[in-house]
């Protein structure tokens, strides 16, 4: 996969010019081509330039797999239906941001399925042209999250920081236009893949930075185990509209699970005011016409067990029962680790 082109050279320059962006989605420069079949390697869609965090929990989720690049999650996402790519990844929660609603949001509207999750720990990196001292630093750019995930030590380090893409887009630009007053945020693989100098490690605020991604697919996971073990547990997601007495579905949904022994992962209550400004949760009816549906509150749940086991099926007809619309997202193995990096 070529590595979009950005303009030539810009001059080093004690003001900060700026950022030039990364050329258009390099999605639309990949041939239409069909699903990789047989033995060919699963391709995984992900945002951001090759060397992302995304790309690297791909690759840590099915080591086989090839990557494709995109400008967007919608447009990972429009590579499934597309048939450009056999899966898709989105980061979904973080230790700073909590759940990422704007992936749920693209999760729910869409017909396609959770079939992995993995936990990577995120470790940033300051970059910058080699040879560039850290003295001659003024600006930082990276993906928002990074930005904010490392705010006290840019703040400590006197850096301005400017918001782009992805992180190791802003790699991408500080050598495509070898911007000697700029540095950039992003891992140690995307440093040595575009040949930058690490100025300094564990740029993160938190020593604990960990980002959940789900692997999603237009079919439901084949290779689900019907058994669940210490070594093989299975989580299933979903996703519950009500009326909006949260706080009653809330303790159906904790006896629903808790009196049959079932443990919950995740149950956290959208509230349509903080939506992300954007109001009603839109999802899509799978099961109806396909339409979208805009419900004010919802609940994202998820728990371990899968549809295989009848207490599952019990616990979902009870909060059916109370709720007015239930979306099961997909049952997959529950990632036990927290990969890192380094
Ligand atoms: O920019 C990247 O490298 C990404 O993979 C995206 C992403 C995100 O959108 O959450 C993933 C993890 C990092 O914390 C920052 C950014």
């Amino acid at each position: 996969m070529a590595i979009p082109h950005s303009p030539p050279h810009f001059l080093p320059s004690l003001k900060t010019p700026p950022i030039p962006t990364l050329s258009p989605s390099v999605l639309s420069a990949v041939p239409n081509a069909a699903v990789a079949s047989g033995s060919s390697p699963l391709r995984v869609a992900f945002q951001g330039a090759p060397g992302a965090y995304s790309e690297f929990a791909a690759k840590t989720a099915i080591p086989n797999c090839s990557t494709l690049p995109c400008r967007s999650f919608s447009d990972a996402i429009s590579s499934l239906h597309r048939l450009l790519a056999d899966r898709a990844i989105l980061p979904v929660e973080s230790t700073l941001e909590g759940t990422a609603l704007r992936n749920y949001d693209l999760l729910l509207r869409h017909d396609l399925h959770i079939v992995q999750e993995i936990n990577l720990f995120v470790h940033y990196c300051l970059l910058a042209i080699p040879g560039v001292p850290r003295s001659h630093l003024k600006r930082v750019i990276s993906h928002p999250l990074a930005l904010a995930h490392c705010d006290r030590s840019l703040h400590r380090l006197g850096l301005l920081p400017q918001p782009v893409e992805d992180t190791a887009g802003a790699v991408e630009i500080l050598r495509n236009n070898q911007l000697l007053d700029t540095a950039a945020i992003a891992s140690p693989r995307a440093a040595l893949l575009y040949g930058l100098n690490v100025l300094a490690h564990g740029l993160q605020d938190t020593s604990w930075n960990v980002t959940r991604f789900l692997i999603l697919s237009k079919h439901p996971s084949s290779s689900t185990p019907t058994t669940t073990s210490i070594n093989h547990r299975l989580k299933t997601s979903m996703v519950i509209a009500h009326r909006g007495a949260a706080m009653m579905v809330i303790l159906k949904i904790l006896s629903a699970f808790s009196s049959r022994n079932l443990n919950l992962t995740k149950l956290e209550v959208i509230n349509p005011a903080i939506n992300d400004g954007k109001g009603p949760v839109m999802i899509l009816d799978v099961r109806g016409k396909g339409s979208l549906r805009a419900f004010p509150h919802v609940l994202y749940v998820d728990f371990e067990g899968s549809l295989e086991d009848s207490r599952v099926n019990d616990a979902i007809d009870d909060i059916s029962k109370v709720s007015v619309f239930v979306r099961i997202l997909g049952t997959y193995s529950a990632d036990p680790n927290v990969y890192d990096l380094h």
